[in-house]
């Protein structure tokens, strides 16, 4: 994507030297087969476009519609907990995008979040300073798109180094259990996302979000309603996260349903 009209408006930036990318960006190629394919994904064009005059707010009016809903007072949309998959409207679609209520993602990360050094974690995390209600979007889990091969060869060098692991693998799977896997590593150029860190209680989840690539944006979204000055996490295990674990990582979260450790980042495949 050349960018600047669909670029999501991000003023935010890292605290120490690391490259911010404002959306998911292809990892470097290897020439393998495997990137090429990925390539190819990350170049194509999702042509599903709507021809609404409206503001797409139901999904028997817009093909993609009625997957977020506004707060009583109007003042900003949330993602339906049913919202399951969700396709945004894009700058193909008809619709007024001012008015179109099918764009959140695409509009970039939230105002009022702030990187602080958690006294929970003894590292990096994410909080808000205002109140933010539940189903509100926080932002993209934004990084490098990563191939399976090399994905498994990052969090062995994590391992390995003993370092801190970014990569995140998002499942999904279709009515007929095809699997989709998008895997995503910020922890060489990345977004704000990267630094919410794991809880066993979390308040944000993740959910696959299409705009105009069928590779979707990891969106993270509030799970309850959260307070000004709470840090933000999500359940790295994502829909595994009812698996027991039962060694690895000791997991610092201190939820009282807390398993005692982190899920391990697993690839199928
Ligand atoms: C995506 S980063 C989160 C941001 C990170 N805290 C930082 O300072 O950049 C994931 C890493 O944070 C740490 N982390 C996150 N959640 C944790 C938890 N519940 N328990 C222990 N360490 C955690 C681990 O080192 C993990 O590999």
């Amino acid at each position: 994507m050349d960018g600047s009209e669909t670029a999501p408006n991000d003023d935010y930036e890292h605290p120490d030297e690391l490259e911010y990318i404002l959306e998911s960006v292809l990892m470097p190629s290897d020439d393998s087969e495997e990137f090429k394919c990925l390539a190819d994904d990350y170049n194509s064009v999702l042509l599903n476009h709507c021809r609404c005059k409206g503001a797409c707010e139901n999904s028997e009016v817009c093909p993609h519609g009625g997957q977020y809903e506004f707060t009583g007072d109007g003042s900003e949309l949330l993602l339906r907990k049913s919202a399951n998959p969700v396709i945004e409207c894009n700058d193909l679609c008809k619709c007024c995008r001012n008015t179109c209520s099918n764009r959140l993602v695409y509009l970039g990360p939230r105002k009022h979040l702030e990187i602080f050094d958690s006294p929970v974690y003894g590292s990096k995390g994410l909080r808000t300073t205002v109140n933010i209600p539940k189903g509100g979007y926080i932002c993209e889990y934004a990084g490098e798109l990563l191939t399976v091969t090399e994905a498994k060869r990052r969090l062995q060098a994590n391992e390995e180094l003993n370092l801190m692991n970014y990569v995140l693998v998002l499942n999904e799977y279709t009515s007929d259990k095809k699997q989709q896997v998008t895997i995503v590593d910020p922890s060489r150029r990345g977004n704000i996302g990267r630094y919410l860190n794991h809880s066993c209680e979390p308040n944000c989840h993740i959910a696959a979000v299409r705009i105009d690539c069928p590779i979707p944006k990891i969106g993270i979204f509030a799970a309850k309603d959260i307070a000004a000055t709470e840090e933000l996490c999500f359940h790295y295990g994502g829909e595994g996260q009812f698996k027991k674990v039962t060694g690895g990582k000791p997991c610092l979260c201190g939820a009282s349903k807390c398993t005692g450790f982190m899920p391990n980042t697993t690839i199928d495949g």
